[in-house]
């Protein structure tokens, strides 16, 4: 089955997507308010793969910001961009030209180890495959970002996540004794228990079912909701996008246009504008 076509299927399937005027206010859980500005933001980014006749210009030019405690998604064509950007903004990759700020701090102004620290302790990471560790318990893969950091977990936070995350009852549990869905839910977890600035997401449900795919959605929605935290979440996925409060579209490197509360219809309608995806 094409993107398209598992686009349109989930569509009809979807439970009509939260509304950002339905949310309880950003930013009410830990004293971060919406509104304070970008928490990343990226102008004039520019990445170039290859040089001369054979050169490939995946971000031509990209600004874009993303405010705290809020919910975004980004997607586009193939080849838009999307996992460069995701790259780039995330401290992966270094653009050629441009700068990324995440968090106030220049990423371009740090060495290797000061970024991959960066990365540790400021920024969360949750991919389509959970990546957990199969030897740890739910408990241990949840604090091992932080063990890795010397830092020491804040309890209150934790429970908070753990609870949020529904994983109380499994934490003495391996990932294999796990559905794919709580696994994903360990690996969200993970993301959150250094209480980063951002939480990046690629594909975070392309391997789940429709129904677990949804709680996951609705859970990563409830988490910004409730706590401030921000995640920007990269999908190809209209039903996916639609519980974000901001669907950003790029197309050939550079931002396109965006929208607030879409429905899976109506992004899917835009990304059909925008090109075979
Ligand atoms: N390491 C690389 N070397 C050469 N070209 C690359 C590299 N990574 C990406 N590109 C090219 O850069 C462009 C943007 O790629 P990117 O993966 O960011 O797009 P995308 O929107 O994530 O695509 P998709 O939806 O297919 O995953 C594409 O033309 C791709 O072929």
């Amino acid at each position: 089955m094409s993107r398209r076509d598992r686009a349109a299927r989930g569509a009809t399937e979807a439970a009509p997507p939260p509304r950002p005027d339905e949310a309880t206010p950003l930013g009410n859980g830990d004293g971060r308010r919406a509104g304070e500005g970008p928490v990343v933001s990226l102008s004039g980014v520019r990445k170039t793969y290859g040089r001369g006749a054979g050169a490939v210009h995946a971000l031509r030019d990209l600004s874009l910001d993303f405010t705290r405690g809020s919910f975004t998604a980004v997607m586009g064509p193939s080849g838009a961009g999307k996992s460069t950007f995701l790259h780039c903004a995330a401290g992966l990759d270094r653009p050629d030209a441009g700068t990324v700020v995440l968090g106030g701090t220049d990423l371009a102004s740090l060495n290797e180890v000061e970024l991959t620290m960066l990365r540790r302790e400021r920024v969360g990471f949750v991919f389509q495959a959970y990546n957990l560790m199969s030897a740890l318990t739910v408990a241990d893969n949840i604090t091992l970002p932080l063990m890795l950091a010397d830092r020491r977990p804040d309890p209150a936070w934790l429970d908070r996540v753990v609870a949020q995350v529904g994983l109380s009852d499994r934490l003495g549990h391996r990932p294999s004794e796990l559905s794919g869905g709580q696994q994903q839910r360990v690996a969200i977890a993970r993301a959150l228990a250094p209480r980063p600035e951002v939480v990046f997401a690629d594909e975070p449900t392309g391997a789940l079912d429709t129904r677990t795919a949804k709680q996951v959605l609705q859970l990563l929605r409830d988490v910004v909701d409730s706590t401030g935290q921000t995640v920007v979440m990269v999908t190809h996925d209209p039903v996916a996008a639609s519980y974000a409060h901001r669907v950003v579209f790029l197309a050939d490197g550079r931002y396109a246009e965006e929208m607030t509360r879409a429905t899976p219809e109506l992004i899917a309608e835009r990304m059909t504008r925008l090109g075979e995806w």
